[in-house]
Parts: C-alpha cells; sequence; structure tokens
C-alpha cells in the first residue's frame, strides 16, 4: 500500500475571516475547532502515515498549550508556517519521511471533505503522479473593468474552468522538485507541477467540500457538519474549548 503524508496550511492570517479574536482554523465548528474537523478526515485512514498542521509563529505557543496532548494521542507533528501559502507548504515538506510515496495537500481551513473524495483524488495520485479536487465552474464570471472594481469589464467564458479544492496530491519526488524550482507565491501547489510541464489530474469535488473563508462559510460548514458522516479516530475527543480558544 502507498503510503501519504498529510500536510495541513494552518498558518495564514485569516484576514478575510475578520474575528479579533481567533483565525479561521481555531474557529469553534460543532463543538471542535475546524482543524481538528480537517486532520480528522485524514487520521483514521491506513495509508495516511504522517500528518503535518502548518501553524504561525504567533499561533504557536498557545496551539500547543491548547493542543499539545491531543496532537501527540493524534501523533500529528506541528511545523511553522511562512509568510505566504507556498512558504508554509515548503516548510511542512522538509519534514515529510522519506519513506513516504505520496503527499496530500489540504487546506486546514476545508473540514467537510467527504472520505469518498479523499478516495478519489488519492487514487487519482496514484494512477497519474499528480491529482487535485476541483469543482467545474457552474456560475457566469465577470471579470471587474480596469481601475473600476464595481463596474463590469468583461464576462470570462467558463467553458472548460474548474475552480481548484484540495487535497492537491502529488508523488513526493515531483511535488519537492516543483518547490525546489519554486519562484513566486502561488495560491495553490497544483501551479508548480504544472510548470514542470507535468500534467495534473482533475478530480469533481463538491460544493460541500468548502474553503472557511468568511464568516458566512463557517455557517455553511456548520449545516454541512451535521451530515458529513464522521471519521473520527479511535479513542479521540476534544471538547472545544468553548469559544475562547484565542481569547
Ligand atoms: N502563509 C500562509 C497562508 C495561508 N495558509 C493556510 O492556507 C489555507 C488557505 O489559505 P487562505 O484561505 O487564504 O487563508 P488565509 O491566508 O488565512 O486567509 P486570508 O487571505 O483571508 O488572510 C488556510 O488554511 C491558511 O491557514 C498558511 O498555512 N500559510
Ligand atoms: C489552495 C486553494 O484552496 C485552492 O482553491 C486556494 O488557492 C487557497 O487560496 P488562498 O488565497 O490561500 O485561500
Amino acid at each position: 500500500m502507498p503510503k501519504f503524508a498529510v500536510i495541513l496550511p494552518a498558518a495564514g492570517r485569516s484576514s478575510r475571516f475578520r474575528d479579533p479574536h481567533y483565525k479561521k482554523p481555531f474557529a469553534n465548528l460543532g463543538g471542535r475547532a475546524v482543524w481538528l474537523h480537517s486532520a480528522e478526515r485524514f487520521l483514521n485512514r491506513k495509508d495516511v502515515k504522517q500528518v503535518i498542521i502548518v501553524v504561525s509563529e504567533e499561533d504557536r505557543e498557545e496551539f500547543g498549550r491548547k493542543f499539545g496532548a491531543n496532537l501527540a494521542i493524534m501523533g500529528v507533528e506541528v511545523c511553522l508556517g511562512g509568510a505566504e501559502r507556498t512558504d508554509s507548504i515548503q516548510n511542512a515538506l522538509a519534514k515529510v519521511n522519506d519513506d513516504i510515496d505520496f503527499v496530500a495537500i489540504h487546506d486546514a481551513a476545508r473540514p467537510c471533505t467527504a472520505d469518498k473524495l479523499v478516495d478519489q483524488v488519492f487514487a487519482a495520485a496514484e494512477q497519474h503522479g499528480a491529482a487535485i479536487l476541483a469543482v467545474p465552474v457552474a456560475a457566469t464570471l465577470k471579470r471587474a473593468a480596469k481601475g473600476q472594481p464595481t463596474l463590469i469589464g468583461e464576462t470570462v467564458d467558463r467553458a472548460g474552468l474548474w475552480e481548484a479544492q484540495t487535497p492537491q496530491v502529488f508523488r513526493r519526488e515531483l511535488i519537492n522538485k516543483a518547490y525546489a524550482a519554486r519562484t513566486a507565491a502561488l495560491t495553490d501547489d497544483a501551479q508548480l507541477v504544472e510548470k514542470l510541464g507535468v500534467p495534473v489530474a482533475l478530480v469533481e469535488g463538491s460544493p460541500m467540500n468548502l474553503k472557511i473563508t468568511t464568516k458566512d462559510d463557517l455557517r455553511l460548514a456548520e449545516q454541512i457538519v451535521k451530515v458529513l458522516p464522521k471519521a473520527k479516530p479511535e479513542g479521540f475527543s476534544h471538547p472545544f474549548a468553548g469559544d475562547d480558544l484565542w481569547r
């Protein structure tokens, strides 16, 4: 069975979440922190041999204080993030064990990923070497006019357009090669592999696999987790430390 490592980037500034007290990976979602839901989608899997969560320097102490015991029980490693998402991923890649075959990178802010989607994107990565979850664009897309952000400049043809999600899954050597060639901060990891000229498979995800960016997304996620089958790891439960996690 191929061995997978999972990297959970949770070191962003959550600026669009607009909460003065805590960042979105640590928000209360149905009684547990968002990042815990995201981690639990992988902790029960027999093919996942390593899980690394990436937190910012400013969050590290509080995170360790609140979750240190549980991280130890779950065997989740903690890595320090960087200024950009790609910096955070690069730091975590350096901690991936040598016997790992594939690396799955999954936003800690995506807590509602169904197990079957993880199965499908993992299988696609095994087949193609690189695969991501994504959803076909269903809406009509408009690009704002230059210098006039609230006026339509053009309608963008949505044919063939997909909205990328995570997990984004790559053969370990491939993602390491892509990051070694990195020259800029990019918003997802597949772009780096695309730049190598390596095809990346698109696996249809779900709008329910949403990324929590704003408070409205958290409200939607609260409804989704009610219907999402639990993937709780054995012998682990972490009562949410109230909504004062980061107060
Ligand atoms: N330097 C960064 C930036 C982002 N992330 C993580 O990457 C995921 C997706 O990023 P995004 O949704 O943009 O999170 P933020 O950067 O925190 O959001 P914002 O742009 O609103 O500040 C999140 O889990 C975030 O914590 C990270 O680990 N390190
Ligand atoms: C990786 C990602 O979730 C795919 O859509 C997205 O690019 C993350 O972007 P963000 O600006 O860091 O949220």
